[in-house]
């Protein structure tokens, strides 16, 4: 008997830009040599400057595709989020503390930037410090592990990302910031890629690591196509 191919689920709006959203899942996804499969919550009208226009789809169409999906495949990871880093409102006010009160507590991992885990937490970071009481925060709200993205800190720090894991351990992730407007879609990319590589049977501390390497390359190996996407071909 052969072992089954590795299935991964990503729940999420699509981006007409195809840089974030479930395009950046389904290329990421796909690149861990992953098969993805999706449930699309929403359409929305994007490109690489920002989001125009977004509209949420019916509760029956979101269920049948759940329906769909568990009557053919076994998914062993699935992903969600549609917070934008631009601030474009891509989830509405009340579904903030559903997302707080109901979905974190599930959740394996939560992957806030800044801006999300200030929204959740009601703490700001200014330096990495601050980060880990973030982190902190975050893991009384239920999910069992956390992974503070820290991309928004800007300036010529780092890009250092927090995680705290379950048992308490906790480590930094450190790579040279990269001076580049060109990060639409970072969020999505990092996310999808633990996803992936849980997927596949990887421990989640490794699998975080792959991600952040991953996103880091599809930073640095730029394309040209339209204002800057992410190059989810690089290794
Ligand atoms: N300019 C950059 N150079 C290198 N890595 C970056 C840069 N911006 C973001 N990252 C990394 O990309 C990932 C996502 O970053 P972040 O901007 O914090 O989240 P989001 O994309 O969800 O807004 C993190 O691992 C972060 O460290
Ligand atoms: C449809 C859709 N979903 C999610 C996002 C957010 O993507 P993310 O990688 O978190 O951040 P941005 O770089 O895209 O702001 C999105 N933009 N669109």
């Amino acid at each position: 008997m052969t072992n089954e191919f590795p299935q991964a689920l990503t729940i999420a709006g699509s981006d007409s830009g195809g840089g974030a959203g479930m395009q950046a899942d389904l290329k990421t996804i796909q690149m861990r040599h992953v098969f993805a499969t999706m449930v699309v919550v929403a359409v929305t009208a994007q490109n690489t400057l920002g989001v125009q226009d977004a509209l949420a789809l019916p509760t029956e169409i979101i269920d049948a595709q759940f329906a769909s999906l568990a009557d053919d495949f076994k998914i062993r990871a699935a992903k969600t989020g549609m917070i934008a880093k631009g601030g474009a409102k891509l989830l509405a006010d009340e579904a903030i503390t559903t997302v707080k009160e109901e979905l974190s507590p599930l959740a394996t991992l939560v992957t806030p930037n800044l801006p999300e885990a200030e929204a959740l937490t009601g703490l700001k970071a200014e330096r990495p410090a601050d980060m880990v009481k973030i982190g902190q925060a975050l893991q009384k709200l239920g999910p069992k592990n956390v992974l503070v993205k820290g991309g928004h800190l800007g300036g010529d720090q780092a890009a250092s990302d927090f995680v705290l894991m379950e048992d308490g351990t906790s480590f930094w992730m450190t790579s040279p910031r990269i001076d580049t407007v060109r990060t639409h879609g970072t969020g999505d990319t990092i996310s999808a890629c633990i996803t992936a590589e849980l997927a596949k049977g990887v421990g989640l501390e490794q699998a975080i690591r792959t991600a952040k390497g991953y996103v880091e390359a599809t930073i640095r190996d730029t394309i040209q196509v339209g204002h800057g996407p992410l190059n989810h071909w690089a290794l």
